[in-house]
């Protein structure tokens, strides 16, 4: 009898680069986000990113992803370019984010579990919720990660996201079994520019958990 092997899924995230996102599906990434949120250094034109989706090969999902953005602003890029699910990082109402007739992602920011609980209750029809660091005044890509011992129980398939690396993340999947996990800073060599190296490893290390 052959046993089935489940595999955290994995996002690698502030793709700015075509070289970056074709490194990132050889490491084995499941999904690929392209951050829409001008004030990060990970931002990259809704152009450069559609002529990146272009070149990539089929399997890989494509995610777009808004902080409190203007709903025509999002219109704009989910038809200028073929996104597969949209991330909301900022304090999106489910209508809002409902609103586009895609699956999304909410991201939740946590700081108790029952906050985080609440919130993602709302979100009953996201495909998933993505829990991250708390930082005051930083929607995402902190780099810093949260007490994983305030994770409620979803009714959504979990995305473990915040300071994740090749040094921490198998950690990470064996105390909180994620459908998936999400990184950035930690497979970068400088923000917005991503490592082969620390992909590779960071991958390694999932397989391994
Ligand atoms: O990556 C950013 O710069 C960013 C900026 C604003 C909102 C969200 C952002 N990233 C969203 C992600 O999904 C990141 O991968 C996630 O926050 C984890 O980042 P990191 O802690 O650097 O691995």
């Amino acid at each position: 009898m052959s046993t089935i092997v489940k595999r955290t899924r994995v996002k690698m995230c502030g793709i700015t680069r075509l070289e970056d996102a074709l490194a990132a599906i050889e490491a084995g990434a499941d999904a690929l986000g392209f951050v829409f949120y001008k004030p990060s250094p990970r931002y990259i034109e809704p152009v450069k990113a559609r002529d990146i989706i272009r070149q990539l090969p089929p399997f890989v999902a494509r995610v777009g992803l808004f902080v409190d953005a203007p709903r025509c602003e999002v219109l704009e890029i989910t038809e200028l370019l073929s996104l597969d699910l949209l991330q909301f990082h900022g304090d999106e109402t489910p209508a809002y984010c409902q609103g586009f007739h895609q699956p999304y992602m909410k991201a939740l920011r946590v700081r108790t579990a029952d906050e985080a609980a609440e919130q993602a209750a709302l979100h009953a029809n996201a495909s998933a919720i993505l829990l991250d660091a708390y930082v005051e005044g930083v929607p995402g890509g902190t780099g810093q990660a949260f007490d994983w011992q305030q994770i409620p129980t979803l009714k959504q398939p979990l995305v473990l996201a915040g300071g994740l690396s090749a040094a921490n993340v198998q950690q990470a999947i064996r105390q909180v079994r994620p459908f998936a996990v999400d990184v950035s800073g930690g497979i970068e060599a400088s923000k917005g520019i991503k490592d082969t190296g620390k992909m590779q490893a960071f991958m390694q290390q999932v397989l391994g958990a």
